[in-house]
């Protein structure tokens, strides 16, 4: 098995607040790691770390085999790392193709010449995300979970090693969840290794492969998805109430 990412003792402190404190981890190629843990436990700090946001208090990380914890946050994209974000992030006034075609533009070569009609790679992408039909349609026309998946299109036309999500079905209903979860899962069968943070632990053990629990800046376990949620140690981190009191929590 092959490591795409590795992250060896990294920390972040903001001055005396431990917000990521120690933590070791791999992502394995291929497959769909997640993070889950319990507000301010600092996954999202963790993220900002590994996609050189934030400075490192200390720590390594390696991306394909090279170190890159000094490389600017403008290069983590050209290394083969695409995400999504929080919030929706797409431009109103473009169309649903013409938004992902941002996500091929910002990785194609500027001097390359423009021919006519939507590139190989952004018809691809909206083909494998359901979004063919809707290419020509504004954003503020289509649903929430539909504009989330317009961003997952975006992030994959730029052919990433590495796919992070960040809380992609936030603000979405049941429904909306399971087409992301089925997505990722399609996406994973078709070799895109990509990791996931959300606070739904149900979509995690229903889309993950692969589980890390933190707690307090900390990684309590790891392992599957089915024992890292029963484990003790991340029950008494949910506050003792167990993770069901928390599913679907923003
Ligand atoms: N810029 C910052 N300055 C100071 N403290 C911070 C900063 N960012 C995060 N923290 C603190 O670090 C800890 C971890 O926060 P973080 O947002 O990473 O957790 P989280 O697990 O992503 O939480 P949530 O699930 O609520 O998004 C929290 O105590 C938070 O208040």
């Amino acid at each position: 098995m092959t490591n795409v990412l590795e992250a060896s003792d990294v920390a972040v402190h903001y001055g005396g607040v431990r917000a990521v404190d120690g933590i070791s981890f791999a992502l394995e190629e291929g497959r769909i790691s997640g993070i889950i843990g319990p507000n301010g436990s600092g996954k999202s700090t963790l993220v900002a770390a590994l996609t050189r946001l934030t400075h490192l208090t200390r720590g390594e990380l390696s991306f394909a085999g090279a170190r890159y914890e000094s490389v600017r946050p403008a290069s983590i994209a050209s290394m083969g790392v695409a995400r999504t974000f929080q919030t929706v992030r797409l431009l109103p006034d473009l169309t649903v193709a013409a938004n992902v075609q941002l996500g091929h533009d910002a990785r194609a070569r500027r001097d390359r010449p423009r021919g006519r009609g939507l590139p190989a790679p952004v018809s691809q992408a909206l083909d494998r995300t359901g979004l063919a039909e809707m290419a020509h349609v504004l954003p503020s026309e289509l649903s929430y979970g539909t504009q989330r998946r317009v961003e997952i299109a975006r992030a994959i036309v730029m052919a990433p090693k590495l796919l992070l999500l960040d809380e992609p079905t936030a603000g979405m209903n049941q429904s909306e969840r399971r087409d992301i979860s089925a997505l990722l899962r399609q996406l994973r069968d078709e070799g895109l290794t990509q990791l996931l943070i959300e606070h739904d632990v149900q979509m995690m053990l229903d889309t993950c492969d692969h589980l890390f629990a933190m707690a307090q800046g900390r990684l309590l376990t790891e392992g599957r998805p089915a024992d890292v949620v029963a484990d003790a140690r991340v029950q008494e981190a949910y506050l003792g109430k167990g993770w069901k009191a928390h599913a679907g929590d923003q």
